[in-house]
């Protein structure tokens, strides 16, 4: 196969992953952003430009995330690139849990969708299974991939995943440290067994939170609840542990937010804005930030930049 286009730009929004009970499974998309525009070019080096999270810190040769899930996808759909120039504006914090891996690999994916001649090769389908094999689990990459909540398993054919309707008056706040917990760490700490009462607690959780997040918020902080993970991190994330505890003891459906150390709270509109309100006024602002960042409903989005400077929708 042969490229389509030489010059692409990608967004791809933040995640936050398990929602609580949906360990390694649910995932909802957030409204902060990753913009990048990368540019197949001639001569056989790859030179990378990262301005925002990240910046002076991730690599900026070959060894660049991004980089290597688009070098794997564009591997994938057999055709030729010799060389690359990434330029990559992130907003997205990274180790926080709000899935910046997932949506660095999954913007490299898509970039390669963009760029081949085919993009049908690489379809969702295709990109979610990479990213999973990038990631080691799917929850991050279908909400970036698709937008919105979405449930992700592992089929023997592979990861799947399906949109899940979120009701319109579910607001999303996040509570975001400064200090970051890298996910390998935070899975390191994972028990490798459960008491069954834990396990069939979670069970019904996350079918309940299926329910809670579409058609019954109401019912967000019993559907939150979860004994299989969080609590477990809770020594490498004290203070996120007790803010959960604390918000969750007040009404509110607060979890740890993927692999922490962020906290995500699920609320009501109505009492969406409040609760970061009261928020802001509670946390040290030189340790924590407060963001309302919406829910992102239409996932990672790329277009092909023409000769003209116009772009064409992938
Ligand atoms: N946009 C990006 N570009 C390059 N590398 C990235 C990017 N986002 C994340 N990473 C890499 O992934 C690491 C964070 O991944 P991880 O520990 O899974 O936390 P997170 O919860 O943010 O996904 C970063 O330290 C960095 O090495
Ligand atoms: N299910 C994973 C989710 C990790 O999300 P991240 O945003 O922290 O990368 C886990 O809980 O380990």
């Amino acid at each position: 196969m042969r490229l389509g286009s030489d010059h692409v730009r990608v967004r791809v929004p933040a995640t936050s992953a398990n929602l609580g009970p949906g360990f390694d499974a649910l995932g909802l998309a957030l409204g902060i952003y990753d913009d990048l525009e990368v540019r197949a070019i001639a001569r056989p080096e790859v030179v990378v430009e990262v301005e925002g999270e990240g910046a002076g810190e991730v690599p900026t040769d070959e060894t660049h995330l991004v980089v290597r899930a688009l070098q794997a996808a564009v591997e994938v759909a057999g055709a030729p690139l010799t060389g690359l120039h990434v330029r990559c504006v992130n907003r997205i914090p990274h180790g926080r849990g709000l899935g910046s891996s997932a949506a660095a690999v999954v913007a490299g994916i898509t970039a390669a969708r963009a760029l081949v001649e085919d993009p049908d090769v690489l379809s969702d389908e295709v990109t979610l299974e990479l990213a999973t094999e990038f990631e080691g689990h799917p929850d991050n990459a279908a909400p970036a991939v698709l937008g919105g909540a979405t449930v992700a398993w592992r089929a023997a054919r592979g990861p799947r995943a399906i949109p899940l309707a979120v009701h319109a008056d579910v607001v999303p706040t996040v509570v975001v440290p400064t200090h970051r917990l890298a996910t390998s760490r935070a899975r390191g700490v994972l028990p490798a067994q459960v008491p069954h009462a834990d396990a069939a607690l979670n069970a019904g959780r996350a079918a309940l939170l299926t329910a809670a997040l579409s058609v019954r918020p109401d019912l967000l902080l019993e559907a939150t609840e979860d004994r299989l993970h969080q609590q477990y991190r809770a020594e490498v994330m004290s203070a996120s542990y007790e803010l959960v505890r604390g918000l969750r003891d007040a009404g509110h459906a607060a979890t740890i937010s993927g692999a922490g150390p962020t906290v995500l709270i699920l609320a009501t509109a109505s009492d969406g804005a409040r609760i970061a309100h009261d928020l802001r006024e509670l946390v040290d602002e030189r340790t924590w930030r407060v963001l309302t960042p919406g829910i992102d409903h239409g996932g990672v989005h790329a277009t092909r930049v023409t000769r003209r400077g116009s772009a064409v929708s992938q």
